[in-house]
């Protein structure tokens, strides 16, 4: 297990370096922790250096100070990546994690030589649908919203099919700490990040999932029309969380989008 303190905060991660491999940073989306990605780092293998991290208010990383905004979370992420030396980073966002990748990229563009933006927008719901959320997980818990998540996290086939690991993945939801993922629906609510996507220079790939019921590939459309060369690929068969519901689909476009890269630092 590692841990270390980023302005006070203990973050919890996996750094696996692999000499002479570009490093991919995994960045989760809200109500999830960093084993999400296991199923597509161990396809991905050697052939990247990976980290994989908890975002604050999220699995055995601390709470910090609550609300949160995306930038706390870049602030989170800039001080976790220069703390490890590394000096060159393929950034791989889901969700609220696409917001925080493109934030990254906004702060320390020369860090970022990619971005996959995965199954996430400029702007993510309204303020109307955070409200609701907030108030609902504030009064009832998490567990009052979790049956609707797992509506939009995975496809009814997943739902029919793969009973235990749904009954695992809500249990991942439902023991989130609810201040960390209150703070976190209180920064997505405030992100509007359509300027950020549209100075987005460095290569981009924006994947969604067909059947995501929170970022529709509508909406992940949308984004990539934002940012200039960037390209647009649906995974079939996939919700919100595609890297547990087709890992083997999203690393194969992550392998690629990876090759194609120019030779980091
Ligand atoms: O929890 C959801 O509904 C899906 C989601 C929205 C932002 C995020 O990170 O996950």
């Amino acid at each position: 297990m590692q841990f270390t303190d980023i302005d006070g905060v203990t973050l919890h991660f996996a750094h696996r370096p692999v000499a002479g491999r570009r490093h991919l940073v995994f960045i989760n989306a809200l109500g999830t922790d960093f084993r999400i990605w296991n199923a597509v780092t161990e396809v991905l293998g050697d052939d990247v250096s990976t980290l994989v991290y908890d975002k604050r208010g999220h699995g055995l990383s601390d709470l910090g100070t609550t609300p949160y905004s995306i930038e706390d979370h870049v602030d989170d992420l800039a001080g976790l990546i220069d703390r490890l030396g590394i000096e060159d980073v393929a950034l791989c966002g889901l969700s609220v994690g696409g917001l925080v990748a493109q934030g990254l990229y906004a702060r320390r563009p020369e860090l970022v030589s990619g971005l996959v933006l995965c199954d996430t927008a400029h702007k993510i719901g309204t303020q109307e649908s955070w409200n609701a959320r907030i108030a609902t997980v504030k009064k009832d818990g998490i567990e009052a919203i979790a049956d609707a998540v797992m509506k939009a996290w995975f496809t009814p086939g997943f739902h029919a099919q793969r009973t235990n690991e749904l009954a695992g993945c809500r249990n991942m939801l439902v023991r989130q700490n609810v201040d960390g993922y209150i703070a976190t629906c209180v920064a997505l609510r405030e992100a509007d990040y359509t300027g950020v996507a549209a100075s987005i220079a460095a290569p981009t790939l924006c994947v969604a999932g067909d059947q995501d019921g929170s970022t529709p590939p509508d909406l992940v459309r949308s984004l990539a029309d934002l940012i200039a060369g960037s390209r647009f690929e649906v995974i079939a068969d996939a919700g919100h969380i595609p890297c547990i519901e087709r890992p083997e689909a999203l690393a194969a476009l992550l392998h690629a989008f990876l090759a194609d890269l120019p030779a980091g630092n």
